[in-house]
Order: structure tokens, then sequence, then C-alpha cells
């Protein structure tokens, strides 16, 4: 059961391992999915809502893709395929300007330097994760995997556990026992998928998104900033006494 970041809760884990989501939670991509989607189905005098954002965030394209076309009862004159390529244009000048969320930096910093192993899991193919980390690399790479949506490993998308499953397997030592695993998602999906995995989950939702989403999720947070490390046995900040 959710907790609001504000009430007390006690010790779980200790975590020993991070996992990180990527859209929507390190980076400010769903905004850029969301203008997108929003004019195609403008072109279909449609408009676009966050009942069908929650079922689309998270997912591999093409599964987001089919759901898109079909919610929309719009598959009769576009088809998942089309709608891809005819987002794609859009996207591809959208994501080289992605920015981290805030919290982003300094929580990964925070974890690289106290030798936390973390990784990164998400629904992003390869193209499209090299077009929105190109300005990161560095935070990117303090990462020591990152698995992504056209992994071979990663057969099916969130909510299927895959791709946490992958991200823990390929830990030095591992797979990591997922009850000492953390993972930080945005998406319904991804909250699923980690909890499905055996794994904590730290979802940090938009706020426009249903909160009947946030029950699956261990804890709660408006943004990363309001992290704290020592509820979860990890190394606290030093820089407010957390
Ligand atoms: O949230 P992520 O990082 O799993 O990315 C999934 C899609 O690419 C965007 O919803
Ligand atoms: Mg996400």
């Amino acid at each position: 059961m959710a907790n609001p970041s504000s009430a007390p809760v006690s010790i779980r884990g200790p975590i020993t391992h991070v996992i990180f989501d990527m859209d929507g939670l390190l980076l400010d991509t769903e905004k850029f999915y969301t203008e997108v989607q929003e004019l195609i189905l403008a072109r279909y005098n449609k408009t676009f809502d966050w009942s069908l954002k929650a079922k689309m965030m998270g997912k591999k394209a093409i599964e987001a893709a089919r759901i898109f076309v079909e919610e929309t009862g719009i598959s009769d004159s576009l088809s998942a395929e089309q709608f891809l390529v005819e987002r794609e244009e859009m996207l591809r000048k959208l994501f080289p300007t992605s920015e981290l969320l805030p919290g982003v930096s300094r929580l990964i910093r925070h974890l690289h330097a106290k030798g936390i192993p973390m990784a990164l899991a998400t629904g992003s193919h390869r193209r499209h994760f090299e077009l929105k980390t190109q300005r990161h690399g560095e935070i990117f790479s303090l990462m020591r995997h990152h698995v992504l949506g056209d992994d071979p490993e990663v057969k099916q998308g969130k909510p299927a556990p895959d791709v946490f499953l992958a991200a823990a397997k390929r830990f030095e030592g591992g797979p990591v026992d997922p009850s000492k695993t953390l993972v930080f998602e945005d998406a319904p999906s991804g909250v699923l998928a980690a909890k499905t995995a055996g794994m904590f989950v730290v979802m940090v939702p938009d706020p426009r998104l249903d909160k009947s989403f946030q029950e699956s999720a261990d804890q709660v947070l408006n943004t990363l900033l309001d992290f704290n490390p020592s509820i979860w046995g990890l190394p606290p900040f030093e820089d407010n006494g957390n």
C-alpha cells in the first residue's frame, strides 16, 4: 500500500541495488509523447486524455501504438505501424531537448558515490534512448548497465517483469535478490512490472494520473527530491541530514 511521502514509514529492505525507469522518471520525455499524440488525434477530431496516457506509458513503442489506435477508434484509418512512422519525425526533433527531472542528478550521484549498484530498465528502444540521453551521457554512465525495450531478453514490455528481471540478472553476482532491489517508476505499468518481479517500488507519478494507480506502489513521492534513502537502509544524503 502506498505511503504519502510525508508519512512516517518503517525501514524496508535493506536495499542493496537500485533500478531506474527512464521516461517520466529520470527524463521529462513523457510530455513529448503527450504533445505528439494530441496533435495526431486532433486530426481525427479526438482528444487525448490521461486514462489513455496511463495505459500507454512505460510500454514498448509498438505495444503503446496498438493501444493508441484501438482505444481511440482510429485503427481503420491509421495502423499502429503507421502511427509510429507519423510520430517519429516529431519525436526525433524533441528527444534531443530532453531534460533531467528534479532530484535525478543528486540521487544518482549520491548512490554512485556510496557504491550502490544502479541499472536502467526502460521501455524505450535503442534509437530513442540515444536521442534522449545525448546531453546526459555522464549521469547515465554512472549506472552499471542499461536494459532497453528492444533488448532480446525483454520479450514483453511492462507490466510484464522482463525488463526488471533482466536488469537484476546483469548485476555483478546476479541475479540480485528482488527483495533487496528498489525500483523507481512513474508509470502504472512499470509499478506493476516491478511488483511482479518481487521488487520494492517508489512511484513518482505525474499528478494528472488517477490516484488509484498509486495503490500498488510501496511509496509515492512528488519528486525524487523527496526521497529519503535512510528509510530503505541506503546511505543518507550528507547535504540535508536525511
Ligand atoms: O518509462 P520508460 O522509460 O519505460 O519508457 C517507456 C516509453 O518509451 C515511454 O512511455
Ligand atoms: Mg517511465
